[in-house]
């Protein structure tokens, strides 16, 4: 299997998000769970998505996993390799994205790396080096308040140079607007051995100015972005007629499994607590008390027991998502790793132990809490289906040692205030 764009997604939700994008701009695309095992059968597809579970780790961890997966990627003939990053730029001054965009650029022989999160369906905008969120700057969004990794500058220019060893650029909307030739002339300025930079941040409103990075970006060997500069890069793989297939069909992901549903939901962001208000109007909705969580093992076998006396009735959610007060109250005494890491935890356990007892169709809320129930669930990989919400796909597993299941791995900040309802109805 030859593929044409390769990926490493820093988290499992993320991945998804991207090989949605690519998927419906014309790449069939397969999301594999960590460097795939040699024994997996993977179809053959233009572009794969290793999602690794890295944002949050220490950096030098990171820059590890990803260079190994982007070395597994280039055996199999990947020209360009995007790092697929969170569209809100979530790391922290300690974060990876510096580390790892340099270790990739070095990877490949040196040169500027194009770096945007911009992912305009979801209102996520760049100008003049300010990522925006809505219309809110990024420090003023709901981010300042995310449980691992809060936001408290909007200027990506600053935030990636507190955590690279180069400078870095950016290319404003002036230059985009003027088209590759122009982008192109401001990356050569920025050339590593003149100006000691490596990552550029650009900007991006509108996908027209997506199709106009992701053209250069195709021409270099590595990129980092979230699933905006993922259409810039598939959209100009179509235009160069490299793609013989003629589309990417999501037919076979969506074949019924059957089963039971549930909904096991760790993100604490605002758009998934408000999706959990709404999803308690027409199913049962088991709040975990975070403190008992971390306590011992009876929470989750309360929440286990709460489950199975109704689960065949019709889907369930189990949610340790809480307000940012009660988040705060919690890390405050326990600290933020180590509380996050032991919910997670707690809510993998559940999503394992709900499979067991039947579950086929299972929705997970959070990237954290995707990546610690995917790989509890030790699913290799996923095929993508139909589209939930923007970022949101249905996905299919792949070699899965429990047989077919459809998941739907839902980014904190995702999908519309009925996505709970709306997934489940996709997934028969
Ligand atoms: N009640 C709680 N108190 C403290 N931490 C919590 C609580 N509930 C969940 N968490 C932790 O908060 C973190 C939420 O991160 P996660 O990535 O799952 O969601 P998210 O950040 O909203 O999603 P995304 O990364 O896709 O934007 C996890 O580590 C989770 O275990
Ligand atoms: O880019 C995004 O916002 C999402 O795909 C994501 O990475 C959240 O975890």
């Amino acid at each position: 299997m030859a593929i044409l764009l390769g990926s490493i997604a820093d988290d499992y939700t993320g991945a998804s998000d991207l090989a949605n994008t690519l998927t419906k701009n014309g790449l069939r695309t397969v999301q594999t769970v960590g460097i795939p095992d040699p024994s997996l059968a993977l179809p053959d597809v233009d572009a794969v998505v290793i999602s690794l579970k890295i944002r949050s780790v220490p950096a030098s961890e990171a820059v590890a996993a990803a260079t190994s997966a982007e070395r597994w990627l280039r055996q199999r003939g990947a020209g360009h390799v995007l790092y697929k990053i969170c569209s809100t730029f979530d790391s922290t001054d300690a974060g990876n994205i510096g580390p790892v965009t340099e270790a990739l650029s070095d990877a490949a022989g040196g040169g500027v790396v194009l770096v945007t999160p911009a992912f305009p369906e979801t209102g996520r905008t760049v100008y003049f080096g300010h990522l925006f969120v809505g219309g809110q700057p990024l420090n003023e969004s709901p981010l300042k308040d995310h449980p691992l990794n809060p936001m408290h500058d909007a200027n990506l220019v600053r935030v990636l140079t507190r955590q690279s060893r180069n400078a870095v650029g950016l290319v404003d909307l002036t230059t985009i607007a003027a088209g590759p030739g122009a982008v192109k002339m401001r990356l050569d300025s920025f050339s590593f051995r003149t100006a000691g930079v490596t990552a550029v941040i650009a900007d991006a409103i509108f996908e027209r100015d997506l199709e106009t990075l992701g053209e250069v970006a195709l021409e270099t060997p590595v990129s980092t972005g979230a699933s905006g500069l993922g259409l810039g890069l598939a959209r100009a793989l179509v235009r160069s007629g490299r793609i013989s297939s003629g589309g990417a069909t999501t037919a076979d992901a969506i074949r019924p499994v059957g089963g039971l549903s549930a909904i096991v939901a760790g993100s604490c962001s605002k758009a998934t607590l408000h999706q959990l208000d709404i999803a308690e109007r027409s199913m049962p909705v088991l709040r975990l008390d975070p403190e008992r969580l971390l306590a011992g093992p009876h929470e989750i076998a309360a929440a286990i027991t709460w489950a199975g006396e109704r689960i065949s009735a019709g889907p369930v959610v189990i949610a340790a998502s809480a307000a940012p007060e009660t988040v705060s109250r919690l890390q405050s005494i326990y600290g933020r790793e180590a509380s996050g890491h032991a919910i997670e935890t707690a809510t993998s356990i559940i999503a394992t132990e709900l499979v067991e007892r039947g579950v086929r169709r299972l929705v997970v809320a959070g990237g954290e809490t995707s990546g610690a129930a995917v790989d509890r669930l030790a699913i290799p990989a996923f095929l993508i289906g139909p589209e939930i919400a923007p970022g949101v796909p249905v996905l299919r597993t792949v070699g899965n040692a429990q047989g077919d299941m459809l998941l739907a791995l839902k980014s904190g900040n995702f999908g519309g205030e009925d996505f709970f309802t709306a997934a489940l109805a996709m997934m028969h």
